[in-house]
């Protein structure tokens, strides 16, 4: 009689990501809230992505955990370079093609009492797009939480796709439609059942990372499409509320490239407000040429600077930044090839964040207050952009084909300018919004305003 006995009465989760980074991190911070709740878990990775989080983290990352597991499913890719981001329309392909048998076998396995060692699969946790594990949990009659990790501007962002495809507003037909005013076309429908993305409605939660006072208008037509949808506040947040600094769980990371620590110490030695981050997250790659348009760029003001630059960020090639700008930039620039980013941008020392707009990116820097320059890249970055800087007022969009001239303009007004000011009291105003949100007690205030209720509820009630 022992832990197993104990274990047997808890209710277990089985937590699934989409295979790759930013997905990693979100749905195992849910996770950790999940077994502070008193869960079981069991996380999946796909081997790839498991080995890779052995490598930048240590293999003993996966062990000594009590009641949580990981376990892996094969991705059905030929081999790639294991230490860049996979081809994500081949991943996206794979998930719908060949994720479902072996995620079957796992539940199986599971549920096998003979060989595992593990409390009966009570519920699926699974990131929103990932549709295969709807089926699977409808095979075995047990609720699943969808969870995603995007905005929910961002995704009625994707659910719109279908309709402007429907309507034949996209793709453009040729280049002209770019200057020729179409772009102004007014959306002027309001959406309707038929595009929700498909199999979300059969979900029996419908959870998203975001906090109702930054997406309210949203949340309230997201409410009125789906039966329980949930907004979860920033999970940083509220993990930093739940865990203390002796739980176990805290030393469990989410990173698949090692982190280099050390820009911290760099971070320290600069004056408040300093200095510009620069990162471009885990997919979006950049040409050479855009690369050193941005190098220059940064040089060409005096301000500090921390650049992340991913071994994978410039295509077909290693990144080559010109000695010219090493040699200029050597006492006010730091280059790294990757960072505990959330400890980065709660640093003093970071003044704005040069952002691709992926929405863990931008909802990090709101919920700490640090102004953005955006450069999306692809998927929802456009519209994350597009809120952050016309809804949000915390942001300046930079033009796709990037000038150096355009990046050392709005860094100089990032950092001291007229509406660089503004832009900063506007964030400090949603970082304060967003804490409210993960606070204790908010529920009860927020279950007033809105049938949106909090991922806590949730929590408490489903199962
Ligand atoms: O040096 C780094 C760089 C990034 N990160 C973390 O990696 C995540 C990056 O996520 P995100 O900003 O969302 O960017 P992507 O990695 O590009 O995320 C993909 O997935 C997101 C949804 O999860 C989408 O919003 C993006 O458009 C899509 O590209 C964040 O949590 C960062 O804190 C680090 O810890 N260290």
């Amino acid at each position: 009689m022992c832990a197993m006995a104990v274990s047997d009465n808890k209710p277990h989760a089985v937590c699934i990501p989409f295979p790759a980074q930013s997905h990693i991190k979100g749905i195992l911070k849910l996770a950790k809230l999940l077994h502070h709740k008193g869960f079981y878990i069991t996380f999946v990775n796909t081997e790839f992505n498991q080995k890779r989080l052995i490598k930048a983290r240590g293999h003993d990352f996966l062990y000594g955990l009590p009641n949580f597991q990981f376990k892996t499913i094969p991705d059905g890719l030929p081999p790639s370079n294991p230490d860049a981001t996979q081809d994500v329309p081949s991943l996206c392909g794979s998930v719908r093609k060949n994720f479902l048998t072996p995620f079957r076998n796992l539940l199986a396995n599971l549920n096998g009492s003979s060989i595992s060692n593990n409390p009966p699969v009570t519920c699926i946790v699974s990131d929103g797009i990932l549709p295969f594990t709807i089926t699977a949990a409808q095979e075995l009659r047990i609720p699943v939480a969808v969870f995603w990790t995007f905005a929910a501007c961002g995704f009625m962002g994707f659910y719109q796709y279908r309709a402007l495809l429907d309507k034949g507003l996209t793709p453009l037909k040729d280049a002209s439609y770019l200057t020729n005013g179409y772009l102004d076309t007014e959306i002027d429908w309001i959406p309707g059942m038929k595009d929700i993305p498909q199999r979300a409605c059969e979900a029996s939660a419908f959870c998203v990372h975001t906090f109702d006072a930054l997406e309210e208008n949203l949340l309230d037509v997201l409410s009125s499409m789906f039966p329980h949808v949930y907004t979860i506040g920033h999970i940083q947040l509220l993990l930093n509320q739940k865990l203390r600094k002796e739980d176990p769980l805290e030393s469990l990371g989410y990173s698949l490239w090692k982190e280099e620590p050390e820009c911290l110490y760099w971070l320290d030695s600069k004056e408040p407000s300093s200095v510009v981050y620069v990162n471009f997250g885990s997919v979006t790659v950049m040409s050479q040429k855009q690369l050193v348009e941005f190098a220059w760029g940064l040089a060409n003001n005096n301000h500090c600077f921390l650049w992340i630059i991913r071994p994978d960020l410039v295509i077909g090639d290693s990144a080559i930044l010109p000695p010219e700008f090493i040699a200029e930039t050597k006492q006010r620039g730091l280059i790294e090839g990757w960072c505990p980013q959330e400890e980065v941008l709660n640093h003093p020392s970071v003044g704005g964040f040069l952002t691709h707009s992926g929405w863990n990116s931008t909802i990090e820097s709101l919920s700490v207050g640090v102004p953005m320059m955006c450069w999306p890249f692809f998927a929802d970055q456009q519209t994350n952009c597009r809120y952050t800087c016309n809804e949000w007022e915390v942001g300046m969009e930079i033009d796709n084909n990037v000038k150096r001239d355009e990046v050392e303009k709005l860094v100089r007004e990032l950092m001291g300018g007229k509406k660089g000011k503004k832009m900063k009291n506007k964030a400090m105003e949603w970082k304060k919004l967003a804490e409210k949100a993960a606070s204790p007690g908010y529920l009860s205030t927020y279950l007033s305003k809105s049938p949106v209720c909090q991922v806590r509820s949730f929590l408490s009630s489903q199962f």
